[in-house]
């Protein structure tokens, strides 16, 4: 784990809030999983003080640059919007265990479903799956057609539908109510999102070799000031840590 100011050498905004940017640097080299992320340092400046965690979406390793997609929403994700290519932000990572890829066999079909900003990890991960010879359905959840993203860029892996909550592209309703519709079948399954998703997939297939990656609040993102941590089924005292623990777990080890 390593520190580096990486210069932004894209930025662009792709939906509603929704922000691609693309960062170079030496780091990339130690980018490895799909599911790792980076802590990013929005300012120079005392306030806001804490990085922001955010995925890394695309690691390109023969140019250097790695893709995070991100929504400007509170106060550091708003300052980050704002810069430009040519500036340079101060990474920190890449940081966590990300998704197994060892969990599906060449020949094997993953389902990978992503809500909202869960979204951005499944890209490096269906690049991957893909590479290694497994077939990838992708079921992408949204709150409404203004902010989806990367419909396209999925579809170019695998069989990609979309779910809208309020019906305006796509399935109406939850990702589940895409699943259910296309009848999908799977061997291993792969997501991330908010947690009611992820309990949600975690209640629907209980059998299943499931791995679902949480996008819990962090302070420090290296393991050492417990802002992160979620319970361990059957235990008052057990607890893991979302950020050196995770992010990624397999269904069943942690409380939803
Ligand atoms: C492992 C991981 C990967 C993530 N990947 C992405 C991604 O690829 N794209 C994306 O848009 N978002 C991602 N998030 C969520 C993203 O980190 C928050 O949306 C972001 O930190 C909010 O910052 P803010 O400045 O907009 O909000 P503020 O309200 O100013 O944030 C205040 C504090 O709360 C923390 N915080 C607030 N919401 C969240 C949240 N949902 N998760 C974690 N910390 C939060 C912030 O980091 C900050 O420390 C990820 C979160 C985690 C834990
Ligand atoms: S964010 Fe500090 S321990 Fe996880």
């Amino acid at each position: 784990m390593k520190t580096e100011k990486m210069t932004i050498v894209h930025h662009e905004r792709i939906a509603k809030n929704i922000y691609q940017i693309r960062l170079a640097g030496a780091l990339v080299a130690e980018m490895n999983e799909p599911g790792q992320f980076v802590h990013i340092k929005v300012t120079e400046q005392a306030n806001p003080l804490l990085r922001r965690p955010l995925s890394l979406c695309d690691i390109n390793k023969e140019a250097g640059e790695c893709t995070i997609i991100y929504r400007a929403e509170g106060a550091g994700t708003t300052l980050l919007a704002k810069k430009r290519p040519g500036e340079m932000v101060d990474v920190l990572g890449p940081l966590g265990n990300g998704f197994p890829i060892e969990a599906a066999k060449t020949g094997e079909r993953a389902l990978l479903v992503g809500g909202g900003i869960g979204v951005p990890p499944l890209y490096e991960l269906a690049k991957q799956l893909v590479k290694k010879g497994v077939s990838v359905t992708v079921v992408l959840g949204f709150q409404t057609k203004d902010v989806v993203f990367y419909e396209q860029k999925f579809a170019e892996f695998g069989e990609t539908y979309v779910a809208t909550v309020d019906g305006s592209y796509g399935t109406k309703g939850f990702v589940t109510n895409a699943i259910d519709d296309r009848a999908i079948s799977f061997d291993v399954l792969y997501a991330c999102g908010p947690k009611p998703m992820l309990k949600a997939l975690e209640q629907k297939f209980p059998d299943k070799d499931a791995y679902l990656s949480l996008e819990e609040r962090m302070g420090c993102g290296i393991g050492a000031c417990f802002a992160c941590v979620c319970r361990v089924p059957n235990s008052e005292t057990a607890y893991k840590k979302v950020c050196s623990d995770g992010p990624v777990f397999k269904a069943g080890e942690v409380v939803l």
